[in-house]
């Protein structure tokens, strides 16, 4: 199994920079998503990764050995896009056959090749059939043979599944995770769907303009994000201006326009230092409990939807602050009644 290196990537299209001091090691067999908003560099520092652009500075290295200045070819890598990119006048076998023939693997060798990675991918009844006679998920599971046939050092995904509609999707995050793991083949992943980037990921890289913000599992993300923007882009999330007032054993006091707060941090020090961040709760911890009963903050509830497995509130405190607020069970409060509001301290987060 194969590690990839990204030391120090830059690259720049005339006076544009796309990517920038780009620095990733991943593990062997690890699946690791590149995540962020369209524009933020993901596509282009895949292409780099593959030879299919030439970085600006920066190297590139597998398993140690630089291949920053490699062509595509040379680099053993199996790629698969968003639009499939079969070849329509070809059938499966043939598609997926193609790399083999390139590579000078013909005949018997081929033909047993071909047969074992169309059954990994469970095409093997279709092996005589036409891209247009097979639906989208098939033909990135063919997309996805291809790739791998000719046993790669890294495999390449770009959007994969970004054509296919919501419940093939979930279907495919599972399947292409289970083929990577049984392959063992270490994965770069361009995603700008954060679900689909926690679900198959062992770790996730965030990007927003050209730069890598945080690398971590999805829990680190979520719970512990070290940017507004991270905190922002994966899921929903409250961020309110606070200054730091002091420490209480392993949490922050805070200090916001509308009350004193406890908090976590990924690094109490550097918060007190800088005395001010922003308080992040996450809409699931947000309690909620009718205005009379608790001591807390009081709210007006302006929406609620049930949503089957939770309620989604937006609420608004006295001082017109609006909260995302979610809870599991029934509606029991309703637009227009006043709500006693409070912020699970453990799983709230200062972003510096
Ligand atoms: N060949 C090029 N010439 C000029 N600018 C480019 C070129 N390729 C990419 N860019 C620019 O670099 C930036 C990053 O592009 P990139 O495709 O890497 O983003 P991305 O995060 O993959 O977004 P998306 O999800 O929309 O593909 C974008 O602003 C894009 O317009």
């Amino acid at each position: 199994m194969t590690k990839l290196a990204i030391r120090a990537l830059a690259k720049r299209f005339e006076a544009f920079t796309a990517v920038e001091n780009v620095d990733l090691e991943t593990g062997e067999g690890e699946f690791v998503s590149l995540l962020g908003p369209s524009g933020c560099g993901k596509t282009t520092t895949l292409r780099c990764v593959a030879g299919l652009e030439d970085p600006t500075s920066g190297t590139i290295l597998f398993d140690d050995v630089d291949v920053t200045h490699l062509a595509p070819e040379r680099r053993s890598i199996g790629m698969v896009f968003q639009n499939y990119a079969l070849f329509p006048h070809m059938t499966v076998a043939e598609n997926v056959g193609f790399g083999l023939m390139m590579r000078g693997i013909r005949g018997a060798p081929a033909a047993s090749r071909i047969a074992s990675v169309l059954d990994m991918v469970q095409l093997s009844n279709a092996q005589d059939r036409y891209p247009r006679q097979m639906s989208g998920g098939q033909q990135q599971r063919v997309a996805l043979a291809r790739a791998l046939v000719f046993e790669p050092k890294l495999l390449l995904l770009d959007e994969p599944l970004a054509n296919l509609d919501a419940k093939l999707r979930d279907e495919m995050r599972f399947f292409i995770r289970s083929l990577q793991q049984r392959v063992g083949i270490t994965t770069l992943y361009v995603t700008h769907d954060q679900a689909e980037a926690m679900a198959m990921s062992d770790r996730i890289v965030v990007m927003f303009g050209g730069r890598i913000h945080q690398v971590g599992g999805a829990q680190d993300i979520y719970h512990r994000p070290t940017t507004k923007e991270v905190a922002g882009f994966i899921g929903q999330a409250n961020l309110f201006a606070a200054d730091v007032k002091g420490r209480d054993g392993d949490l922050l006091l805070l200090r916001t326009p509308f009350g004193e707060f406890r908090a976590r941090s990924g690094d109490p020090e550097a918060a007190l230092s800088a005395g001010a961040g922003s308080l992040m709760v996450r809409p699931e911890a947000v309690r909620l409990a009718p205005a009379a009963a608790a001591a807390g903050l009081s709210a007006t509830v302006e929406e609620a939807h049930f949503l089957g497995n939770i309620v989604d509130y937006k609420l608004r405190l006295a001082d017109g602050t609006p909260v995302a607020a979610q809870a599991i069970g029934d509606l029991d409060h309703t637009p227009g009644t006043q709500v006693s509001v409070s912020f699970d301290e453990n799983r709230s987060w200062l972003v510096l």
